[in-house]
């Protein structure tokens, strides 16, 4: 059994206590877009995440305070910030994200292991503008029907792929948005080449490419800007950080041209 097969296990208990508490999810809540933002920026953006602990990495920062974290953030120009929601593997919540929400006015990833529209009416109540939809964790079907729910219900969908086979299944749900995962969910093997590869197979020039995970350095940003990302999303490069702003100088990067890729 892999991390990501454990991971669903836990998911599937979380959906079934989900329905069963009949819980009612408030629908109108403002959302923020990221690809308004990303097609009007001159720069590749930052995607900047919320990420306590991970299983392939144990505790990352257990202490920060996840609203101020995200305020500084903002400040430093992140596109958006990204907050990990679950808890039994990433030491998250849902209270983070709507606390988060709360106190920015940038879009809010909700970054999680969706398997069932109720995570999604749970997410965009929390005030989610933007969830994850992990192409590794469905099949086609479910990743079909929730691509449509999610965007019926005004929000955007980063589609996660990690190799090709993962690519096409998601381009045939013409995404505007496609994640480029370096780390691979089964064994955690993470290499930027991942996003070199993928990146050149996406010919629509209006698809958005971001490029996630295992962003260090300036170089690594630069890897990922000449692979073709308009964004990059970055964990724990940035919990780590003691001079959030200065990390962000160094990953910050013009743009490419379009058609470039
Ligand atoms: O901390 P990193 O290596 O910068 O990675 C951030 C982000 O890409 C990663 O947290 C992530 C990408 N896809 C995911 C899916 C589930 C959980 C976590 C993730």
């Amino acid at each position: 059994m892999t991390i990501l097969d454990e991971i669903i296990t836990v998911k599937q208990t979380e959906v079934r206590e989900l329905l069963q508490s009949k819980r009612k999810f408030a629908i109108t809540k403002k959302t923020h877009s990221l690809t308004k933002r990303i097609a009007e920026a001159g720069q590749m953006q930052i995607i900047a995440e919320i990420k306590r602990a991970s299983p392939s990495k144990g505790d990352i920062q257990t202490n920060i305070h996840p609203v101020e974290q995200a305020i500084m953030y903002e400040k430093c120009g992140a596109a958006a910030v990204s907050v990990l929601t679950d808890a039994s593997f990433f030491k998250g919540s849902m209270n983070d994200l709507k606390a988060v929400a709360e106190a920015v006015e940038i879009p809010v990833l909700c970054k999680d292991f969706i398997i069932h529209p109720i995570q999604i009416d749970q997410a965009k109540a929390a005030g989610a503008s933007i969830i994850l939809l992990i192409v590794a964790a469905l099949s086609k079907q479910q990743l079909q029907e929730l691509y449509a729910y999610a965007t019926a219900n005004d929000l955007e969908v980063i589609c996660e792929v990690h190799d090709i086979e993962e690519l096409s299944t998601a381009l045939s749900l013409n995404p505007a948005i496609i994640g480029i995962n370096n780390r691979n969910l089964k064994t955690f093997a993470v290499t930027l080449q991942t996003t070199k590869n993928i990146a050149q197979q996406i010919n629509n020039p209006n698809t958005m490419i971001i490029s996630e995970s295992g962003i260090r350095s300036r170089s690594d940003a630069m890897l990922a800007r000449d692979a073709g990302a308009d964004a990059i999303l970055v964990g724990e490069t940035l919990m780590q950080s003691s001079n959030i702003q200065h990390t962000f100088q160094q990953l910050q990067l013009d743009r490419r041209k379009k058609n470039a890729r």
